[in-house]
């Protein structure tokens, strides 16, 4: 046994007159019996002891385990569908929250609703300018000289008159006095204030405002939530039943008055074969765009409309800032792991944020909407949201601050991407490389998944780095929460190997 001896050399050598070192010397007239028992006997002591060590190992690695807290970053440009991922997961773990701020949610889809009247509204404007054009990157220009002319436009707008107010009032809710765009969301008080008490800030209030001009953004405070699911000034805003909001419909200053009562100017606009022609001369396609409700008017704008889990996911709030957003897996083999899921801003200006989050985090999230080929960032209307996300997606793969952090790819808004290809856009107009290839949906998803695989391929500094890409489509819930479920094992399953404990 030389281990011992040797921890006794050196200059913190216990002498022999130390008497645990007495304790542990052979007795001077050991008997060869005497030796092979004590050598027996100091074996077996042994062997527990190591067994004891193997246990306590062992209920380190798994109390290691349980509070193992993984940091997800989500990643990816504006529009990329961060956040939604992020209601994704939060739908699936914490569920009786998601619902909770459900109602909350109410302001953010009036408002995306109301936008897509005015923008519609301005477009079809005589004098309306080129700001109003879709973001769609134009291969050809329209013939301006021959376009349709919405005959009832004036009746339009005469009678949507009241949802310029609206959206005015609705941004100026929502928004932070230090801010030029709104950045929260509700009534800090829990009512709505008073229709001519507050007047936005803004552009819009004489109904000519360039709407898309301004998104409506969440600020890194969630008060918004709260105080919005405060709901009215009604005496029981609560269900006994349920627990649930009510009763906003009987504070004469909510918003849903002047919805409701737009509701049939707004469905006749909507259904207007002539609007529809504008539109399409104009190349704004509002079913692509984010936050769109226009398909489903009479139920939003019903007095008792409560939001459902697809009207929540669809509602689009830009994010300002990080998120974080912790959750606790309460299930499965991976029971009592934490997890924190950064959400970011995506857009150019916000993307200094991401770098100081790069340091701790142990698995990316990275989304690149693949049916924006044809679209043009709303920040830089220059560049190209594909190109863009191809650029982002190779500062982040190639990041050495990175190497050794899972990456995971999400493919998004593949719905999106398959609409378009059957409605006749071609890839190769926007990306000459495509060359001939066919523009059919299963050819487009596999080139552009290559796209992506051959840059991490050549930039990532890890060539052990796998890569673990996805098509995603993250506003539907059910295939959403198998890829979760999928891209959770696999976060899990590396941090713990960062860990050696499997
Ligand atoms: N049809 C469809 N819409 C999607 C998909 N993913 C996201 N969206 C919608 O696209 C809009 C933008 O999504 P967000 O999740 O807000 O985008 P983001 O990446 O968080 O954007 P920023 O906060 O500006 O960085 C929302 O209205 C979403 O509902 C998708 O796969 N399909
Ligand atoms: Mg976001």
């Amino acid at each position: 046994m030389d281990k011992p001896r040797n921890t006794f050399e050196g200059p913190r050598r216990r002498s022999l007159s130390d008497p645990l070192t007495a304790a542990l010397r052979p007795p001077p007239n050991e008997t060869p019996e005497q030796r092979e028992e004590r050598i027996r006997t100091e074996a077996e002591a042994k062997k527990i002891s190591d067994g004891i060590d193997e246990m306590i190992k062992q209920e380190k690695a798994e109390l290691r385990k349980t509070r193992a807290d993984v940091s997800v970053l989500l990643l990816g440009q504006s529009e990329s569908g961060k956040s939604t991922t992020l209601k994704q997961f939060q739908l699936l773990h914490s569920p009786s929250t998601f619902h909770a701020e459900r109602i909350a949610w109410r302001a953010v889809i009036y408002l995306n609703l109301v936008k897509s009247v005015t923008r519609i509204l301005n477009a079809l404007s005589p004098d309306g300018d080129a700001e109003e054009q879709d973001d769609v990157a134009s291969i050809s220009h329209s013939t301006e000289a021959n376009h349709t002319t919405v005959t009832n436009y004036e009746s339009y707008r005469q009678r949507l008159q009241p949802l310029f107010n609206l959206e005015a009032r609705l941004s100026f809710l929502l928004s932070s006095p230090d801010e030029d765009e709104p950045t929260q969301l509700g009534p800090q008080n829990g009512a709505w204030p008073h229709q001519t008490n507050v007047l936005g800030p803004s552009n819009s209030q004489n109904g000519n405002g360039h709407s898309r001009k301004k998104e409506v953004t969440v600020h890194t405070s969630k008060n918004w939530k709260k105080a919005f699911a405060l709901g009215s000034k009604t005496k029981n805003p609560k269900s006994p039943h349920t627990g649930e909001i009510q009763g906003w419909w009987e504070d004469p200053d909510d918003p849903v008055h002047d919805l409701n009562a737009c509701a049939p100017a707004m469905l006749e606009l909507w259904r207007d074969p002539d609007v529809k022609k504008r539109l399409e001369e104009k190349k704004i396609r509002l079913q692509e765009s984010a936050g769109f409700y226009l398909d489903e008017i009479s139920r939003i704008t019903a007095k008792k409309y409560i939001p459902t889990d697809p009207d929540v996911l669809k509602a689009r709030l830009k994010t300002i800032g990080v998120m974080e957003y912790p959750f606790l897996i309460s299930s499965g083999t991976n029971k009592g792991v934490k997890w924190k899921i950064y959400d970011v801003g995506g857009s150019r200006n916000q993307r200094h944020a991401w770098a100081p989050y790069f340091e701790d985090v142990d698995a990316i999230i990275f989304l690149a909407p693949i049916s924006a080929f044809d679209q043009v960032l709303e920040e830089d209307r220059r560049v190209n949201r594909l190109e863009d996300s191809l650029l982002l997606w190779k500062g982040v793969v190639s990041n050495k601050l990175l190497a050794n952090v899972s990456i995971v790819l999400f493919l998004n808004k593949c719905d999106l991407l398959r609409t378009k290809l059957e409605a006749g856009v071609r890839l190769a107009a926007h990306m000459i490389s495509y060359g001939d290839r066919p523009n059919d949906y299963e050819s487009v998803s596999k080139y552009m998944r290559n796209k992506f695989g051959v840059i991490h391929q050549q930039f990532t500094p890890s060539k052990e780095r796998e890569l673990y890409p996805h098509y995603t489509s993250v506003t539907d819930t059910r295939r959403t929460a198998t890829i979760i479920a999928d891209v959770r094992d696999i976060i899990i399953k590396q941090h713990l190997k960062s860990f050696k404990l499997v």
